[in-house]
């Protein structure tokens, strides 16, 4: 599978922000054992890259990939850690042309046209949209998709099991980015068995969507 379809396979991507990266492998075996083998680990914290080694080596199969990339710096550190792909929270020409030249699968944000006409351009198939619920939400993302047919999107911010399904029922959706199942609290609570059944209930959700 490529790693769009495994995103699309998903349907939700955990995005973890790990303050230390001793929680990294109780984190992951957690979400493996929840059903969802996919984290986008955010370069938000110190512990993003060994996190992301310590994920990608102990779970090969697992998608582990990073976020919040902000520099061409982190974008290398976060792939020879394993990183799988590269998310960023707006549109940098240079990460995105960088990770375009080195093969690197890479989802900047785009929440304007102008934005996603950049993306169309360079060949993207899947941008980031963020922070969805803030700049529009599905509403949004349905009338500016429609001219750029050839796009897909993930949102990511302010989607929980709640709205979840305004955003997996539309096509233009491919997966949708969340922490609502790891987050900060649990993690730092060691609260593993929570973010399991957490992660559960979202893979339910998923598939009560998708069918
Ligand atoms: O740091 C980044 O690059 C981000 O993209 C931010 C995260 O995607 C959102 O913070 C997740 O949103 P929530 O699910 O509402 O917590």
């Amino acid at each position: 599978m490529t790693i769009n379809e495994q995103f699309k396979e998903y349907g939700v991507v955990p995005v973890v922000v790990l303050n230390d990266a001793k929680d990294a492998l109780p984190l992951a075996k957690a979400l493996v054992e929840g059903g969802l083998a996919c984290a986008e680990v955010t370069f938000r914290t110190d512990a993003a890259e060994e996190s992301i080694r310590l994920m990608s080596e102990a779970y090969p199969e697992m998608l582990v990939g990073a976020g919040t990339v902000l520099t061409i710096d982190q974008v290398n550190r976060a792939v020879k850690a394993g990183a799988k792909f590269i998310v960023s929270p707006g549109f940098d020409p240079e990460i995105v042309d960088y990770c375009l030249e080195n093969n690197i699968p890479v989802l900047p944000g785009c929440i304007t046209p102008s934005e996603v006409a950049q993306a169309v351009k360079r060949g993207l198939k899947v941008v980031k949209f963020f922070p969805a619920e803030q700049a529009g939400g599905i509403a949004m993302i349905k009338a500016m998709a429609a001219p750029y047919t050839m796009v897909k999107f993930m949102p990511t911010g302010g989607i929980n099991t709640k709205n979840l399904a305004d955003y997996l029922s539309c096509d233009k959706i491919l997966c949708c980015g969340g922490s609502w199942m790891v987050k900060g609290d649990m993690i730092k609570a060691g609260e593993f068995d929570k973010i399991t059944a957490m992660t559960k209930e979202a893979v339910a959700k998923v598939k009560e969507i998708r069918g």
